[in-house]
């Protein structure tokens, strides 16, 4: 029965190259080996070494991956532009498997991991938030975070070294989602005095990674961070609901509590468990995707100190003095974009956006030889985008491997550069990181120079060795350098 229906698969999908193996590429039975098995597995956790190799391999820039086991299962992988345009443009027709993203609704319904009518009312009160007065804050608020940081946690010291540099970056983001984001003031003295520790922990990507694979026990466990993380944010509410005197606010969570509050046919728009999901997914979607492109940026531009010379040129360009930077001086700070683009390129936080095909449909690409392939895609079949496989497809990429911020100066092809995804599911916050890290990228590295840590243990190795050091990978919920000692020095 198996054998029969793993052929009348492949022979719904004309057959279309790829693996065919009987171990599905999803859930424990995928992790049986890391490496693919002929035959037997494509191998667990192998999309970031293989990138696009897959692709590659098959010569063609959709594969199939074919499954028997527990049934008989495909799902396309994406690395074609016009393809995943196509995808991304057709919501209705390439939904989102919500389910797979369960783990990311105990706090409540929200934006990320939803569909339909759900999604439609949660994007209509959450896209007005993200306005160009929240940028404006992100922008003011982010400059005072790094100037209290140099001032006053840095101070006269000539050199700050750090084991691993998320433990500057996470704080950082932290600090701007809680002003830009939820109204919350703090500084690098009180971090996070203001908002409980759970609050904070329960935004470290371990504990997500914990409860993605054992969910129902780890739900357990959880169960008291959650309430009093929940009470925290219904008071949030509460407090800023009834204030007395209404201030004019900026921030996201005000933003969406002002939009939530237009009742329409006599109901608020939503609910306080609704509000509750959103602002959560605001805060992980805000935080850790955020301080480790900021991470991996840092790591590049140690690794590159040419890069490096030439954005603090172009900075000292647009700022000469010590003035802080401004707001309008943000889209002249081009090269600064360029770098945080080629850090995205090759190193997307999300590196694989699921979708699958609600009614029957095809795609269109080209094999190797230039030749157009129609390849049908039944009702069902699951549809990976490969973020990896765009990004690295030197279709688009010339160099693909290369560190080269000046391939974004210019004409570059947006159609295959999907760190934020696209279309109508696109990342609602990407100005916000956006703002944001321009910010903090103009600030330090006009006042520090960034360089690897020296350690003596590291001393006889080549560049490469190096690189592969400093730019090692885990993927959590996203993919997440793996230690990155680094120095700040003062110019
Ligand atoms: C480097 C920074 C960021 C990257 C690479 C990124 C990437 C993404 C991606 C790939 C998606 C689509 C996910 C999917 O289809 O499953 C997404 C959605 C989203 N992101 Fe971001 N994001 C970033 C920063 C932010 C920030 C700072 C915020 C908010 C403060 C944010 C809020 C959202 C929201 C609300 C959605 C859901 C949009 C919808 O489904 O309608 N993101 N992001």
């Amino acid at each position: 029965k198996k054998y029969i229906d793993f052929r009348a698969l492949v022979k719904s999908i004309h057959d279309h190259p790829g693996y065919r193996t009987l171990l599905p590429t999803r859930g424990l039975l995928a992790f049986i080996s890391t490496k693919p098995i002929r035959g037997i597995t494509r191998g667990g956790s192998n999309g970031w070494k293989r990138k696009y190799q897959d692709f590659e391999d098959y010569g063609t820039d959709i594969v199939s991956s074919i499954s028997v086991l527990p049934k008989a299962h495909n799902i396309f992988l994406v690395a074609d532009a016009a393809a995943i345009k196509e995808i991304t443009l057709s919501r209705a027709q390439f939904p989102k498997p919500v389910k797979q993203y369960a783990v990311l609704t105990f706090f409540g319904k929200n934006i990320v991991a939803s569909e339909g009518e759900d999604w439609k009312r949660y994007r209509k009160i959450a896209a007005p938030a993200f306005s160009e007065r929240n940028n404006r804050l992100v922008w003011e608020e982010t400059v005072k975070i790094m100037a209290d940081l140099f001032e006053n946690v840095w101070g006269e010291q000539k050199a700050i070294t750090v084991d691993h540099a998320v433990d500057i970056t996470l704080p950082i983001a932290l600090l701007v989602i809680g002003v830009a984001g939820f109204g919350r003031r703090m500084t690098w003295q009180e971090d996070s005095k203001l908002l409980p520790d759970v609050f904070v922990k329960l935004v470290t990507p371990d504990w997500l990674l914990k409860l993605g694979v054992t969910e129902r026990m780890k739900r357990a466990n959880l169960a008291f961070q959650e309430l009093e993380a929940c009470r925290y944010m219904l008071e949030m509410i509460h407090a800023r609901r009834y204030a007395e005197k209404k201030e004019e606010r900026y921030d996201l969570f005000s933003g969406l509590l002002d939009a939530s509050e237009e009742e329409s046919d006599g109901q608020a728009k939503l609910t306080d468990r609704e509000l509750l999901g959103n602002i959560f997914i605001f805060l992980l979607a805000g935080h850790e995707t955020t301080a480790h492109t900021l991470c991996f940026t840092f790591g590049l531009l140690a690794l590159y100190p040419e890069q490096q010379e030439k954005l603090y040129q172009h900075i000292k360009g647009v700022i000469p003095d010590d003035r802080l930077p401004t707001y309008q001086e943000m889209n002249s700070l081009s090269e600064s974009v360029a770098v945080f683009y080629e850090t995205l390129r090759l190193f997307p936080p999300v590196i694989n956006i699921p979708k699958y095909a609600a009614e029957d449909a095809t795609l269109v690409t080209t094999d190797s030889s230039g030749n157009k392939v129609v390849v049908p895609v039944p009702q069902g079949s699951d549809v990976g985008l490969s973020v990896l496989g765009l990004h690295y497809n030197p279709r688009y990429w010339q160099d693909p491997y290369a560190f080269k911020p000046e391939r974004f100066q210019g004409d570059w092809p947006r159609d295959a550069f999907l760190p934020f995804s696209s279309g109508a599911r696109s990342c609602l916050g990407r100005r916000f990181f956006e703002t944001e890290g321009i910010a903090i990228l103009t600030m330090l590295v006009s006042r520090y120079t960034v360089e690897i840590k020296p350690e003596p243990e590291f001393a006889g190795e080549s560049f490469e060795e190096r690189k592969e050091r400093i730019l090692r990978v885990k993927r959590g919920l996203t993919l997440m350098p793996v230690r990155m000692p680094l120095v700040f020095k003062r110019r």
